[in-house]
């Protein structure tokens, strides 16, 4: 296999994945290991650090193995993560305090509202773009801190490092030299303020975190050291690193102002280029960093759902409805077209545009005549009415800047094979929706930042080239029916949402 390759470490909620790219941007090989949840109490969720250290080696050492690609033979490495998911560890020896704490664990629900009864919101909205929820790394960062015995008094000493997954990992391979996070890794913590790129003392002192744990911040593409020599045969260069949605971006080569994916994977996660400058929501979107390059960050607004994957891997292994997630598609065809079941997966609350962390989920609408293929088609249907919510929020704060609406929309992730689900969602939406040939642009992404800052592409006008599109759906159903479809919705949603 003739080349340079680019090794691509995707860490996500589920599971830790390598794919090994060409430098055309073709997936050569993968290796993939499922991730273990646990759930120690209710609304808590946590991740084995160690389980993803092991996890990340064997899949990064398979690919190789498989590929017969030695180290020396790879470009770089690039890494991408699960957001927000926050680990602490010692400097000297590389132990873990505690678990990895989950980006979907609720457990500072309490220290979030106080911090809002406090006042504290608009502050931390103007200068971390974020709201304050326990989704972000801070309050999880500050539980650990309170709750591990003596590392309140550790962290005086200097001794502890905080990091999200991917500095983790980056501090794992390279032997503990590097302890640093990129730009759109450090936007979710609640500790950055992304106007200036800079960790910021008065969220510091707000949150109550001491700033000698925190990792340095460099751009996406470009030097995070190398791995250590044993662990692979030989040093590689790690030349890239972002957040799983970020990467996603990149991957759908969504680099200019306007352009907008949808990633479908446990939750689904929409993301709009705002250009060099972040755009405040008044839809209660997120702003965050695209991309930051040679200290230059781009923007986006992003709407986050909790549940997408997660709902049709809860009617699999929770109601056991069906025994593969690609049966769904059939059933939904065969669903009766009259049945007026929705379906609002809320299982930890609502995210973007609600962030109603008490609602619950509900099936609506039930008749003697329904059944299994109903279920599944409102648990498919769900997934593109939530969407919706989050494109009409972004296109009415994109209208707001005297910006176009979105006009099409990328996808992506492991749902996206479904057709049924891609068609009904150009219906439900309006515009177009385009799938890609690599639906893997999460690795992608990460793959052409360790390709950029490894020199083996000059700009992102290179990785805009190798965009190809699979398939184009466009909107067939009526104005009437998808108005009535919508209003279903709505009313579903509002017997859902508790009202303080
Ligand atoms: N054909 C399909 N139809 C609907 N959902 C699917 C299909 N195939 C996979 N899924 C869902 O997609 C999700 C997996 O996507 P993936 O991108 O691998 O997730 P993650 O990166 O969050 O671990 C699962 O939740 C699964 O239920
Ligand atoms: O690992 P995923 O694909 O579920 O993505 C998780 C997000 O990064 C959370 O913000």
């Amino acid at each position: 296999m003739g080349g340079r390759h680019l090794l691509a470490i995707d860490q996500g909620t589920t599971s830790t994945r390598a794919i090994l790219f060409g430098e055309d941007g073709s997936p050569r090989f993968e290796a993939r290991r499922e991730l273990r949840q646990i759930y120690p109490a209710q609304g808590w969720v946590e991740h084995d650090g160690e389980e993803i250290w092991t996890a990340t080696l064997e899949v990064a050492r398979e690919v190789l193995g498989a590929s017969g690609i030695s180290a020396r033979e790879v470009a770089a490495i690039g890494i991408t993560n699960q957001r927000e998911t926050t680990c602490v560890w010692e400097r000297r020896t590389g132990r873990l305090l505690h678990h990895a704490i989950v980006w979907q664990d609720r457990r500072t629900a309490e220290t979030c509202a106080r911090l809002r009864a406090a006042g504290a919101e608009a502050m931390v909205a103007a200068k971390t773009g974020l709201l304050i929820d326990p989704y972000f790394s801070g309050t999880k960062l500050a539980w650990i801190l309170d709750h591990v015995p003596e590392a309140r008094h550790l962290a005086a000493r200097g001794e502890l490092a905080f990091g999200t997954i991917d500095s983790f990992l980056l501090w794992r391979l390279t032997g503990g030299r590097v302890h640093a996070t990129d730009a759109t890794n450090a936007a979710r913590t609640l500790l950055f303020d992304i106007n200036t790129q800079k960790w910021d003392q008065g969220l510091l002192d707000l949150i109550d975190v001491p700033a000698n744990v925190l990792p340095e911040v460099r751009d996406c593409a470009g030097d995070f050291g190398e791995t250590e020599p044993g662990l692979f045969g030989a040093a590689i260069a790690i030349r890239g690193i972002a957040g799983d949605q970020q990467s996603a971006a990149i991957g759908q080569a969504c680099f200019a102002p306007g352009s907008i994916k949808a990633t479908y994977g446990t939750g689904c996660f929409v993301l709009v280029n705002t250009g060099d400058a972040p755009i405040a929501s008044h839809h209660r979107l997120l702003s965050t960093v695209a991309l930051r390059q040679a200290g230059r960050p781009s923007f986006a607004l992003e709407g986050s759902i909790f549940v997408a994957g997660a709902a049709v891997q809860w009617l699999r292994d929770g109601l056991r409805l069906f025994k593969g997630a690609a049966e769904t598609e059939a059933l939904a065809r065969a669903a009766r077209p009259d049945s007026a079941v929705y379906m609002v997966p809320a299982f930890t609350g609502l995210g973007a545009p609600h962030w109603n962390p008490d609602a619950r989920g509900a099936i609506l609408g039930l008749t003697r005549d329904t059944g299994i293929a109903e279920i599944v088609r409102a648990t498919l249907e769900a997934i593109a009415f939530q969407t919706r919510d989050l494109i009409e929020a972004i296109g009415n704060d994109l209208a707001e800047q005297g910006r176009p609406r979105p006009a099409s929309l990328r996808v992506d992730g492991g749902m996206v094979v479904n057709d049924w689900a891609m068609q009904f969602l150009a219906d439900m939406l309006g515009i177009p929706v385009e799938r890609p040939k690599v639906t893997e642009t999460t690795a992608l992404g990460a793959a052409f930042l360790a390709g950029l800052g490894a020199g083996i592409y000059k700009s992102t006008d290179d990785l805009a080239r190798t965009w190809a599109l699979d398939r184009r759906f466009e909107p067939r159903m009526s104005a009437p029916e998808r108005a009535d479809r919508w209003a279903g919705w709505q009313q579903a949603v509002a017997r859902v949402v508790s009202r303080p």
